[in-house]
């Protein structure tokens, strides 16, 4: 297991809702399960006016965010926790002299004895990345003389190809390419971490894992949720930017990748760069506007409860067209993926959160049993990411009795049954490794231009094209109706219920 120096954890944007919301409760899990290192300090800043009291106050003992985990704690045992946490107001610009922040950040250290190793984690609007990287350099608060110094960059990394390469350049200025760690949270979930093992850790799946046994690859991330209170940003970026050219991605090249040569985050890395470099890009107006679908949801009744239209929505323009829905079909052109269908879709206002990656099979070359109710019926491997977590096979089985009809059966795998141990959340995860310098969970500068590479022709022709529509969808339904004729032949897309073993039935149509 790797070391856990002592060190300190700056957040940047710490009055901020992720800080609160994500950042804290991982810490305090951390603390909790005793992973963090003796000598341990985080310093939040930003522009409020807070104390370290009040920051305490609001982050650990008013925190909606950690209620549960502090209910029936010991009062010591917070204390001691709220007591690691303090704060530094930098007045009402990012854009300063870091002097203070130099000396706090001695005092802290010299206080705590935490040395000179520093995770400085941006938490703040994008636009501020450059500027916090060049204060710190400006103080020599970069320089890996005395101890290491780490950067974690919240997404959205880059609004485009250029922008990314821009924030990129920028970031390469003050840090270099294994002091930056690009967050990206689903990277951090323990299922879809599962898929390197699953795959790559059996002899029964690699085999059977490319274009002779695997007719198409379907994922699926839907959300119940609109935007929440996020309409202002949202409206700017869309359901393409916000979740597909990262999380849905990062899934894709870990589907896709060839074997790394071993576990280490550059081999792993450097094989992920390869798979998103492989997806076919579209460029095209023809074939963009054949295999992308984008769609906005609707106002609508869900469960007996009246839901906003996402144009009514706080902060978003009451004639936007951002999607809430997209789907892209795509194909993969290396030796393993040549014509094999990659359907992937993300969206909010569906009927129920769910993330899954199903890898449907071909059926046999030949068809002894066409008549005994199996035809057609694909075998399928489900990969449940969330919730309900783990892992589905489908396959024919013969039902008793005479003759051979043949019936659908489970084979099944779920987290919930594999151990009592807490499982840590991706926040807590990527923390941890961003601790003690694993960077095999954060996305490197390559993968993520590679991804912005393929997104950018789409968003480009959805921003400017001729034939492009965003079509309207029902809140609590599964999105446009026009959305299955994305997919060839017979199949649609398998709308997947709460709990994996739940099965919609109509994944073939036959
Ligand atoms: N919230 C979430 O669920 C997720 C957030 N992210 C990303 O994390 C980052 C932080 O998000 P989140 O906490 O939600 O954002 P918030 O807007 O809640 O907070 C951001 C922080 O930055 C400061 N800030 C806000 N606006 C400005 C501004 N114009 N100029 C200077 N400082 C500003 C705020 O504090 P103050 O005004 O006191 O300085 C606050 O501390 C963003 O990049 C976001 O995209 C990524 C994934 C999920
Ligand atoms: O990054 C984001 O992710 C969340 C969904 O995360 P999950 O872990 O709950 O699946 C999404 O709601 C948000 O819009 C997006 O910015």
């Amino acid at each position: 297991m790797n070391k856990t120096e002592n060190q300190m954890l700056v957040i940047f944007g710490a009055s901020g809702d992720l800080t609160a919301r994500k950042l804290i409760p991982a810490i305090f899990n951390l603390y909790k399960g005793k992973h963090l290192p003796k000598n341990f300090v985080v310093l939040g800043i930003s522009r409020s006016n807070l104390s370290d009291e009040d920051f305490r106050q609001r982050v650990v003992y008013d925190s909606q965010y950690l209620k549960d985990e502090l209910n029936g704690a010991n009062d010591a045992f917070v204390k001691g926790f709220a007591d690691m946490l303090y704060y530094e107001d930098l007045g009402d610009n990012y854009d300063t002299d870091y002097s203070g922040l130099r000396a706090r950040i001695e005092k802290l250290s010299s206080a705590h004895g935490t040395g000179s190793n520093m995770i400085y984690y941006l938490s703040t609007p994008p636009n501020l990345y450059e500027i916090i990287a060049k204060n710190l350099s400006d103080q020599d608060l970069t320089r890996e003389e005395n101890g290491w110094k780490r950067i974690i960059v919240e997404k959205p990394f880059g609004y485009s190809l250029e922008t990314a390469k821009e924030l990129n350049d920028a970031l390469h200025k003050y840090f270099e390419e294994p002091q930056i760690y690009r967050i990206d949270h689903y990277l951090g979930k323990e299922t879809v971490q599962n898929l390197l093992v699953t795959r790559f850790a059996n002899s029964i799946f690699e085999p059977l894992w490319n274009r002779n046994y695997i007719h198409h690859v379907e994922i699926t991330n839907a959300e119940s949720v609109g935007v929440e209170k996020r309409g202002g940003y949202y409206d700017k970026s869309g359901a393409l930017r916000d979740m597909f050219q990262n999380h849905l991605l990062q899934i894709v090249s870990l589907v896709v990748m060839e074997p790394p040569i071993g576990p280490n985050a550059e081999e792993i890395r450097n094989e992920k760069v390869k798979a998103l470099k492989s997806i076919r890009i579209m460029r095209d107006e023809e074939t963009l506007y054949k295999n992308t679908i984008r769609g906005q949801y609707l106002a609508a009744d869900v469960n007996g409860e009246q839901v906003k239209g996402y144009r009514e929505e706080d902060g978003v323009d009451p004639e936007s067209t951002t999607e809430t829905y997209a789907a892209i079909k795509f194909f993969v052109d290396n030796w393993r993926w040549a014509d094999v269908p990659f359907y992937v879709r993300t969206a909010k206002r569906m009927p129920t959160k769910v993330t899954e990656v199903v890898i449907h099979f071909k059926t046999p070359h030949h068809q002894i049993f066409k008549d005994a109710g199996f035809a057609n019926k694909d075998n399928k491997l489900i990969i449940r990411v969330q919730p309900d977590e783990g892992m589905l096979m489908k396959f024919g089985v013969k039902v008793p009795g005479q003759g051979f009809k043949v019936e659908r059966a489970n084979l099944d795998f779920y987290y919930s049954s594999l151990t009592d141990t807490h499982v840590m959340t991706a926040y807590e995860r990527l923390l941890l490794d961003a601790m003690q310098g694993d960077a095999t969970l954060y996305a490197r500068a390559d993968e993520v231009e590679a991804a912005w590479e393929f997104v950018d022709p789409i968003l480009d022709y959805w921003a400017n094209g001729k034939e492009v529509r965003t079509y309207g969808y029902s809140a609590g339904m599964w999105g446009p109706q026009n959305a299955d004729d994305l997919i060839e032949g017979l199949y649609m897309w398998r709308n997947p219920g709460k709990n994996l073993a739940d099965d919609p039935g109509f994944c073939v149509i036959n």
